[in-house]
């Protein structure tokens, strides 16, 4: 193929919804990997925030990333199950120092359930324990996190936006175009 014809050729349009409790770092995983940045300064997402990005996967892909990082306080609003439609992919956020912000993630899942109720295809959902930087203060245990995502048939990821370590987002969709 020549290089003008893979241009022609749009490219696949992939949405990750990320979801959890306000403060917990979607903004700064979604900043982290559609900028490579990291900002200390907490800026409460209002609604939603949207970031684009295109990547190349394995067998010369080339797709368009839609990450929809979803405000905090979302939960129990009439716009959620909007945001939640149509996603391949779920990131379910919590704060690994923040035990209540683990907790609610069965609320934030069970939204995702009730959206893609009946559906043919489900969406990959991966359990991501953000600022493992803070492992010294941690009070979730990992074997719970371990435990909801055998139970829920989840991937189970630990992050640092701060740092970097990790990036689930990458992860996420290299299971993705493995198995479609
Ligand atoms: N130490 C540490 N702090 C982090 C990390 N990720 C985010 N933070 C901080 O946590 C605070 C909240 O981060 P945000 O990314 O705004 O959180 P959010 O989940 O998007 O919050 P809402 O917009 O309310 O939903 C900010 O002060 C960030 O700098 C991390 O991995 N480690």
């Amino acid at each position: 193929m020549s290089d003008s014809e893979e241009e022609e050729s749009p490219d696949r349009q992939l949405k990750l919804v990320v979801l959890g409790d306000g403060t917990t770092g979607k903004t700064s995983l979604a900043t982290r990997f559609a900028q490579e940045t990291f900002g200390k300064q907490y800026k409460q997402t209002l609604g939603l925030d949207f970031f684009l990005k295109r990547i190349l996967l394995p067998g010369n892909l080339n797709v368009t990333l839609q990450v929809w990082d979803v405000g905090g306080q979302t939960i129990g609003g009439k716009m959620l199950d909007k945001y939640i439609y149509g996603a391949q992919g779920i990131l379910l956020v919590y704060d690994i120092t923040n035990g209540q912000s683990f907790e609610n993630l069965e609320d934030w899942y069970n939204v995702v359930k009730k959206v893609n109720e009946g559906s043919e295809t489900q969406p990959l959902v991966a359990l991501v324990g953000n600022k493992i930087d803070l492992e010294h203060i941690r009070t979730v245990k990992a074997d719970k996190h371990q435990r909801f995502c055998q139970e829920n048939n989840f991937s189970s990821h630990f992050v640092s936006a701060k740092t970097g370590s990790s990036c689930v987002f990458r992860e996420l969709l290299l299971t993705y175009s493995a198995s479609n």
